[in-house]
């Protein structure tokens, strides 16, 4: 792994997460934002693994391209192999990124895609070049249509967004999170771009401070209003009428509607409902799962419990103290309003909402 700032930060264009630099995924750190903007160079799955485990690259979709890349690596690893070799390689990649975190279904999904793509193209006869550019083609239409896919979420919840609004989000569901846009975001991005005026209060997110050092990081580049909130300030800036309407992204829907996202979302949607105020959940269809089927089902990541203690350097608690550090929480379907996808906005019931947005696929 290297490390470089070759890549120019540019205000008017949002940032680009990761991206294909010939032989290697070239990484925005995000550990390192807002104060410092790095590229790290990656060649390997091992890398890569890293780089999803230790969160410098995060946010479902992302994770998901990462991951996919990050196979393209393992199988260039072996330009010697036969194509029966080079399948298991892949294959063997694919198992060992699952494990780099649990509880985004957009991992699964990429890897999965991968895995099939592999299998496809091991039967083609072609050279073991040959069937690695292939499958490099793959990791980048997964990043090219997350793209499109985040325009589309935009496009769907603009009408929501109007003249005057406020709008709350929690962690960081931009183009950071994603190839490009973001979901929860992307509608701010097009309304800014349209000359609605609205305000962003982006709570800052604790433990990891995604909303804080990201969702305000982007916005601001953007030149779209926003303010900062600690975690618990929501509930008074909702009492004075301030919000009125919650968007936030998911890590995996699972089939009745219940959302996972980042550990205080199920609040702020408790919040939102007392007040009267909209919940609306951003998600493309890749991180809807109906294999899963109720929010109970879905893997809860738990963290080092130093992200408490220790974040960012400073030690803020007793040495020894017990804590519980889980990363995401599950919002049942009923605080809910309504899930925006790339192919509309759906409401509940969601058993059924849900299965009609795949059936509409076939
Ligand atoms: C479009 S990103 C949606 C979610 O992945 C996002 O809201 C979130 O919870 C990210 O968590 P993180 O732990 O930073 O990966």
């Amino acid at each position: 792994m290297s490390t470089g700032t070759d890549q120019d930060f540019n205000a008017s264009s949002p940032l680009s997460s990761l991206s294909w630099g010939g032989d290697h995924l070239l990484m925005l750190d995000q550990r390192l934002l807002p104060e410092e903007i790095v590229f790290l160079k990656l060649y390997t799955a091992e890398e890569v693994w890293e780089g999803i485990h230790s969160m410098k690259v995060r946010g479902a979709p992302a994770i998901g391209i990462a991951a996919a890349y990050g196979v393209v690596l393992a199988a260039r690893a072996y330009p010697g192999a036969l194509p029966v070799e080079w399948l298991e390689v892949t294959r063997k990649a694919c198992a060992y990124l699952a494990t780099s975190r649990p509880t985004a279904v957009n991992l699964f999904w990429a890897l999965d895609r991968m895995k099939e793509k592999a299998g496809q193209l091991a039967n083609t006869a072609s050279s073991i070049a040959a069937l690695n550019e292939q499958l490099l083609a793959e990791a980048d239409a997964i990043r090219a249509e997350d793209e499109e896919v985040c325009r589309r979420i935009g496009e769907h919840a603009l009408p929501l967004i109007q003249d005057g609004m406020g709008i709350l989000t929690h962690c960081n569901a931009g183009g950071l999170a994603t190839a490009k846009y973001g979901t929860a975001l992307a509608p701010m991005y097009l309304a800014h771009e349209n000359g609605i005026s609205f305000k962003v209060f982006a709570d800052e997110t604790r433990p990891v401070l995604q909303g804080a050092r990201l969702t305000a990081f982007e916005l601001q580049q953007a030149g779209i209003d926003v303010t900062l909130l600690a975690d618990n300030m929501a509930a008074m800036v909702m009492s004075k009428g301030w919000v009125q309407a919650v968007i936030v992204g998911t890590d995996r829907i699972a089939a009745n509607g219940d959302v996972a996202n980042k550990i205080g979302t199920y609040g702020v949607a408790v919040l939102a409902k007392a007040h009267g105020i909209p919940f609306y959940v951003a998600s493309p269809l890749s991180t809807i799962d109906l294999s899963t089927p109720t929010g109970q089902d879905i893997p809860i990541e738990e963290r080092a419990a130093e992200e408490i203690t220790e974040g960012f350097g400073k030690r803020t608690a007793p040495q020894g103290v017990k804590v519980f550090n889980p990363a995401f929480d599950v919002t049942p379907n009923e605080y809910v309003t309504a899930i925006i996808t790339e192919k509309g906005i759906v409401q509940a019931p969601y058993d059924e909402s849900l299965k009609d947005l795949f059936a509409d696929n076939d």
